[in-house]
C-alpha cells in the first residue's frame, strides 16, 4: 500500500464527519445561507493567502529543482484560485475582503506556516497535503450530486476541475516520494501532520457553519 493510502485510511473518521457536515451538506443543495457562504469565502480568502506562503516555504526549503518547481506552481495557483473565487463572490455579494482571522483559520494557518518553516519539507508536505486531497474529494463528492442551478457552482467547478486533479495527483506523488527517503519516526510524524491538518479542515467548514467568532 502506498503511504499516502494509509493515510487516507487513517483519518476516515475525519473524512466522514466533513462529508456528513451541514456546511457540505448544505453547500451541495445550495441551500446553505449566503451569510454562511460569505463568511467561509472571507477567510478562505486569507486561509489561501498565507496557505501560499506556506507553500512557498517549502518550495524555499526543497532540495532538489523539480520539487522546488512543484511548490512554486502549488504556491502561485492559491494565488490564483484566490483571486479568481474570491473576486467574484466578492462582487456577487458585494462584501468586503476580512482582515481578522476566526480560531479555525487563525489555527490552521498558524499550524501549516510552522510546520512548514520548521519541520523537514517532508513533514511540511504532509501538512499541506490536506488541503488538495480533501477539497478534491469533497469538490467531485459534491459536484456528482449538485444541480446545475446551484448558487455555488463556481466552488464546486473549481475543486471538481481537472487542473486542480492534476495538482492534486502531483502533490500526492511528492508525498509518497517524501515517504520513501523518509526514516520511520518520520514517516510517524508526517502522519501526525496529516492528521492534524485533516482535522482542521473539519474546524475550518464548522466555524463558517456556525459563524464561529472570538468569544473574548
Ligand atoms: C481551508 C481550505 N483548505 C483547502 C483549500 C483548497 O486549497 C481551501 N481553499 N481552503
Amino acid at each position: 500500500m502506498k503511504f499516502t493510502e494509509q493515510l487516507w485510511q487513517e483519518i476516515s473518521p475525519i473524512y466522514s464527519a466533513i462529508l456528513t457536515h451541514g456546511f457540505v451538506n448544505e453547500l451541495t443543495l445550495g441551500s446553505l445561507p449566503s451569510s454562511t457562504f460569505q463568511y467561509y469565502i472571507q477567510q478562505d480568502a486569507l486561509y489561501l493567502t498565507d496557505f501560499s506562503r506556506a507553500l512557498n516555504q517549502l518550495a524555499a526549503r526543497a532540495t532538489t529543482p523539480n520539487d522546488m518547481l512543484s511548490f512554486t506552481q502549488f504556491a502561485q495557483n492559491a494565488i490564483l484560485v484566490e483571486r479568481a473565487l474570491h473576486e467574484s463572490y466578492f462582487t456577487l455579494y458585494d462584501i468586503q475582503p476580512e482582515t481578522a482571522k476566526m480560531p479555525a483559520c487563525f489555527a490552521y494557518i498558524n499550524y501549516l506556516l510552522a510546520t512548514t518553516s520548521l519541520q523537514s519539507v517532508a513533514v511540511g508536505a504532509a501538512a499541506v497535503l490536506p488541503c488538495f486531497w480533501i477539497y478534491r474529494e469533497v469538490g467531485n463528492y459534491i459536484h456528482q450530486r449538485a444541480s446545475q442551478q446551484n448558487p455555488y457552482r463556481s466552488w464546486i467547478d473549481t475543486y471538481a476541475s481537472e487542473a486542480f486533479d492534476q495538482s492534486v495527483s502531483q502533490m500526492l506523488a511528492l508525498t509518497d516520494q517524501y515517504a520513501e527517503n523518509a526514516s520511520a519516526a518520520e514517516r510517524e510524524k508526517m502522519r501526525d501532520a496529516f492528521r492534524v491538518s485533516s482535522r482542521l479542515e473539519w474546524y475550518f467548514w464548522n466555524d463558517a457553519y456556525t459563524q464561529n467568532r472570538w468569544l473574548v
